[in-house]
């Protein structure tokens, strides 16, 4: 007879998942039974003699335990496949795949794959228990990168892990190829589970110490898988008892700790998901702090502008009133010029022009008849006898005579071009442009009659003036000059003096009128 994982179930004599011979025996009956044992690797040979009803009890309760511990791997593996399709993150994928592997490993460790599922043949039976095996090593390292992250921690850890990596990817693919027992010797993979699992161990130690939260669960994982597959080896070496408990504690302890990593899996859901919370806190409180100080810096902004506005306006309003003060104290100055003018060209007691703007007046008057050679009259008036008024009356009704006289003189330059100047002290002249001899006359003897009118209160006296004129008026020559011409009116004045006072003399001729 013969069974074993390698032969179809069809072929084995009992369809059982470990070799069982039936044997009929006859009550009392001795028999000697040889059994001859072969293996491509270790292999537990617990011989036991049963009858039927006690192979059938034991089976159903073998059965339940590991259906129980398969279907909590295929819960597990099916929730780590679900958490890698929604999330994406690559530990959970490996993880499943992890899972996948020793769900492998295990049915064909348990020979419940070869049994129950199909998977016999001798092919494919060693290669469920020895591929299943070293891929879950690969897988377990790649969840160890993953997992505690030690691309972060870089240096030795990382590279010792990826050498480890390597060499079970390695052996996974010599053992698809090449039958295990070459290689048994080659790769020596007893030796290298012990350094992986130890390796794994002491990473999640080191990690465990420098502070990575997800190192304590994953070590305490590890750790129980080491402790339990010491158990199993140290009953199948005989230094502990071998029972069902001895037998399948390396099941038990890949149940334990496939729940913890689960756990562990979870518990760092839990925290990212708690890292997220915070930095999404941390974020809305930033953005708020941001929108904040927008704010604030909007508000100083808005300040600033409103200031620079009011500052700008005040500036504005003080240039206005500056401006205004300005062209108030231009239009002050050019009036204040203007009476300075007006001052520095009139005489102040009598408020006629001053001698020095006359001169000014006759000579462009004297040019423009020349030019336009048109008469020019200039009448040269004295008041008669001022000095006795003066003494006789006193020095301010004197001033109020010659003021008197200026009114009349005022009176009788009303054309345009004319113009009445006090020559000094009791003498006048009248500058009378484009007026013939015999009307500049006529005006000179109407303004003799004029002061002779005048009736002066002083004192309860009434005062009389007279006075007397020279005249001269006619078209210039060329080389007349101002000088000469008041020279000229001068002298006909003095005349009208020596002739008696109060008349008119015409510098042409002999005087026009005398008083009667
Ligand atoms: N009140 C007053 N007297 C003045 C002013 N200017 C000159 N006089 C006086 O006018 C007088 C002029 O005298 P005179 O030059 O001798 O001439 P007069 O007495 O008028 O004699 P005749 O001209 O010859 O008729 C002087 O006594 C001056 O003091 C003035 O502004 N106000």
């Amino acid at each position: 007879m013969h069974a074993g994982t390698t032969l179809p179930a069809s072929s084995r004599p009992l369809a059982q998942r470990l070799p069982v011979f039936p044997l009929a025996l006859a009550p009392g009956e001795r028999v000697t039974a040889y059994l001859h044992v072969q293996s491509f690797g270790p292999l537990i040979v617990p011989m036991a003699l049963m009858d039927a009803p006690s192979l059938h009890r034991q089976e159903l309760l073998d059965s339940i335990l590991i259906s129980l511990f398969f279907g909590a791997m295929l819960v597990m593996l099916l929730y780590n496949a679900s958490l890698w399709l929604f999330t994406r993150d690559r530990s959970y994928g490996y993880y499943a795949l992890y899972l996948l592997m020793s769900l492998c490993y295990t049915l064909a460790l348990t020979g419940f794959g070869p049994l129950y599922l199909g998977l016999d043949g001798p092919w494919l039976a060693i290669r469920m228990y020895t591929v299943g095996g070293t891929l879950c090593f690969v897988l377990a390292g790649l969840y160890l990168h993953h997992f505690l992250e030690l691309q972060r921690q870089g240096g030795w850890l990382k590279w010792l892990n990826h050498a480890s990596i390597g060499y079970w990817s390695l052996t996974s693919l010599l053992l698809l190829l090449a039958p295990y027992s070459a290689l048994l010797h080659l790769l020596n993979p007893q030796l290298m589970s012990l350094v992986s699992i130890v390796f794994g161990l002491a990473t999640g130690l080191y990690l465990w110490a420098k502070g990575n939260p997800s190192a304590k669960l994953f070590t305490l994982a590890w750790a129980l898988l080491i402790l339990s597959s010491l158990a199993c080896m140290l009953a199948l070496a005989g230094h502990l008892p071998l029972n069902d408990l001895t037998l399948n504690s390396q099941l038990l302890g890949m149940a334990v700790e496939f729940t913890l990593l689960s756990i562990a899996l979870a518990e760092r859901i839990n925290r990212e998901r708690a890292q997220r919370i915070q930095a999404q806190q941390d974020t809305l409180a930033y953005a708020e702090r941001l929108a904040r100080e927008r704010e604030e810096k909007l508000h100083a902004q808005q300040q600033a502008l409103r200031i620079q506005r009011q500052t700008n306006e005040e500036l504005e309003q003080r240039v206005r009133q500056r401006t205004q003060d300005l062209e108030q104290a231009k239009l002050r100055l050019e009036s204040a010029i203007t009476e300075l003018a007006r001052l520095s060209q009139t005489d102040p007691l009598t408020e006629l022009c001053n001698r020095r703007h006359f001169d000014e007046c006759i000579r462009q008057e004297l040019c423009r008849a020349k030019r336009s050679q048109t008469p020019l009259a200039l009448l040269m008036i004295d008041i008669d006898h001022f000095k006795a008024l003066n003494d006789n009356h006193g020095h301010p009704f004197g001033d109020e005579c010659l003021r008197a006289v200026a009114v009349l003189l005022r009176q009788f330059s009303q054309r345009a071009g004319d113009l009445a100047a006090r020559f000094g002290g009791e003498e006048f002249i009248l500058l009378l442009p484009g007026t013939h001899r015999t009307a500049a006359g006529l005006l000179a003897e109407n303004l003799r009659q004029a002061i002779a009118a005048l009736a002066l209160q002083h004192d309860g006296q009434t005062v009389r003036l007279s006075a007397s004129i020279g005249l001269i008026a006619e078209v210039p020559h060329l080389d007349a000059g101002v000088d000469e011409l008041i020279k000229l009116a001068d002298a006909a004045l003095y005349r009208a003096k020596r002739a008696g006072r109060n008349r008119v003399v015409d510098a042409a001729e002999e005087p026009v009128d005398s008083p009667a």
